[in-house]
């Protein structure tokens, strides 16, 4: 999976206008020139329509709106020059220790 993703996020990091990504060919460089105002809509739209599937229950629906959703994310953190890898590095470190210990130290502090 970690592979795939940092393919793709490779895919992505390439339709960087600087790199020559053409927004007139490339969906991943229109969004890209258009800033982090539209990035962050496109964010707010599938995760608003990952809930939607998610309610209606349908697993198919589920996966499709979160694939959506986890593409937004990616362009995202390629605009702010962030890769896939540090995402999967943040939730490795996290392996193992229980959110509730997690929440409980915090409110110790
Ligand atoms: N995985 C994806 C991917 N998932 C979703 N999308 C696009 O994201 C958009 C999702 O928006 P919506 O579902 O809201 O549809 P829409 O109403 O047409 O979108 P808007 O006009 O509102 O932006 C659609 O245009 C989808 O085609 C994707 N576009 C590209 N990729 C990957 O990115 C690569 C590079 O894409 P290009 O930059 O277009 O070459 C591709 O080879 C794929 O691997």
């Amino acid at each position: 999976m970690n592979d795939f993703l940092s393919r793709l996020a490779d895919t992505i990091a390439s339709r960087r206008p600087e790199r020559g990504g053409s927004p007139d060919a490339s969906y991943v460089a229109r969004l890209l020139s258009k800033g982090p105002d539209a990035i962050l809509k496109k964010i707010g739209e599938e995760a608003t329509e990952t809930v939607m599937a998610a309610k209606d229950g349908v697993p198919e629906k589920i996966v499709y709106e979160t694939a959506d959703l986890w593409f937004h994310c990616l362009v995202m953190l390629e605009y702010y020059g962030l890769r896939p890898e540090q995402v999967v590095a943040e939730l490795a470190r996290r392996e193992g220790l229980s959110g509730l210990d997690e929440k409980s130290s915090r409110q110790l502090k």
